[in-house]
């Protein structure tokens, strides 16, 4: 670290916290957010969610394991076996810019083959150290996630009340529409892996899934991909038709930045696929997405829920989670009862532990669910892995209102069958 750099952090209701610059120098503005996880910076700066963020890490040092970029082959009986993926959740870094109180001196990782602060330089992202992170996440938990800017070198010493108008200038996170920023900008597939769920060969894929690519994390297809499952992911303005094109066994709806009120676009679709009784799964902006479409509203939290120690319980099993999540925003829904949808009845399927705060729903009547946190779990614990399992359980439960049964406790009504229903098979069974 340099460490010579002075650096400011301003919020814009005026706090202020000088500090040393580093990665980038220049100027970050975003929504200031503090993530509670002790690791996984690097699968948070590189998750497309926090786009427009300032991330604000709980955790004293912040560096220790370094950058890891390089990917292996995943051979076997090979060093490359051990680290087949780099640790990015996407291309780039996507927060806006990082707070930390203490950058290690030096990562001590095995797999790392690139430092933190490097990294930043590298991509521009400005860094802002030695700030007393305890004290500036008690003021965001009084005072509520709020703009930011850091601001690094002469910048850090203009004059204040210049810097928090500049801060005030800056678009506010709620009513922002960012999917659009972060999508893929062309329709990609991730193979199914022939290891998936014990698979034959022959027998991959498993699944087809349509994954509308709001802002997706790289773990996600992968977990799915070792599930059997062959992912097509498509840009957040795909409509329908693509979708039904290649016939799908489920449609995924990922996470995303911005404001869920905004995503007008993603509701629509999603009503279209509860329409054709299309197994559904969504995770995190894509269960904000699934709530709207179930007439639900969302709203904005104070601060938010991020790092990788949120509890949460599972209303099915009663069982406790501990997730990574990532979220500003949540579906408003009565917590203990039925709730009744244009698409029939849906429930609140999980809940935070901390807080009370909606954590998933599902449909009843639909093979259709979603949660508020990460079960792909990257930077996480594994706990909510199995939801993955439990997309593929719908999937081989078919559409609602298939003729041919299947075991599925879905009901078998479908509110309004459209035209070219999908029915359950895949291309390759004929
Ligand atoms: N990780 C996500 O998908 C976040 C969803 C939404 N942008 C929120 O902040 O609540």
């Amino acid at each position: 670290m340099t460490g010579s750099t002075p650096a400011v952090l301003v919020l814009e209701d005026g706090r202020v916290h000088r500090g040393e610059q580093f990665g980038a120098t220049g100027t970050a503005f975003g929504e200031a957010v503090f993530t509670t996880g002790m690791t996984g910076y690097q699968e948070t700066l590189t998750d497309p969610s926090y786009r427009r963020q300032v991330v604000v890490a709980t955790a004293p040092q912040i560096g220790n394991t370094g950058w890891v970029t390089r990917t292996g082959s995943g051979a076997e009986g090979t060093d490359e076996a051990v680290f087949p993926a780099s640790d990015d959740e996407s291309t780039r870094i996507w927060a806006a810019g990082l707070v930390i109180r203490d950058l290690s001196p030096r990562p001590s990782n095995w797999r790392a083959d690139g430092s933190l602060e490097d990294e930043l330089a590298r991509q521009g992202i400005v860094g802002i150290a030695g700030v007393d992170t305890r004290s500036l996440t008690r003021h965001l938990r009084s005072a509520g996630a709020m703009r930011c800017g850091i601001f690094t070198g002469a910048d850090a010493d203009r004059p204040m009340d210049e810097l928090v108008e500049q801060v005030r200038a800056t678009p506010a996170m709620a009513g922002a529409d960012l999917m659009g920023e972060v999508t893929t900008a062309e329709p990609y597939t991730v193979s199914a892996s022939a290891a998936g769920a014990g698979a034959q060969p022959d027998q991959v894929p498993r699944y087809r899934v349509a994954a509308l690519d709001l802002g997706i994390k790289t773990n996600t297809p992968r977990m799915m991909s070792e599930r059997g499952i062959e992912v097509h992911v498509l840009p957040a303005d795909a409509d329908i038709a693509q979708i039904e094109e290649f016939g799908p066994d489920g449609v995924f709806l990922s996470n995303g930045p911005g404001d869920p009120a905004t995503a007008d676009v993603a509701v629509e679709l999603t009503r279209e696929v509860l329409r054709r009784g299309i197994p559904f799964f969504g995770i995190c902006f894509g269960n904000q997405i699934l709530g709207r479409a179930l007439g639900l509203e969302t709203y904005k939290l104070k601060f938010g829920h991020r790092g990788i120690n949120q509890p949460v319980r599972d209303h099915r099993t009663g069982r406790v989670l501990v997730t990574s999540q990532n979220h500003g925003f949540a579906v408003q829904a009565p917590a203990d009862e039925v709730i009744d949808t244009e698409f029939g009845r849906a429930q609140v399927a999980f809940s935070s532990l901390n807080d009370g705060v909606v954590e998933g729903l599902e449909c009843l009547d639909l093979p259709a669910f979603s949660v508020q946190f990460h079960p792909e779990a990257a930077a996480g614990p594994h706990d909510a892995r199995y939801l993955f399992d439990r997309f593929c359980e719908l999937m081989d439960a078919g559409p609602a209102g298939r003729s041919d049964g299947g075991s599925s406790t879905v009901g078998p009504e479908v509110p309004d069958p459209s035209e070219g229903v999908v029915d359950g098979t895949r291309k390759g069974d004929a």
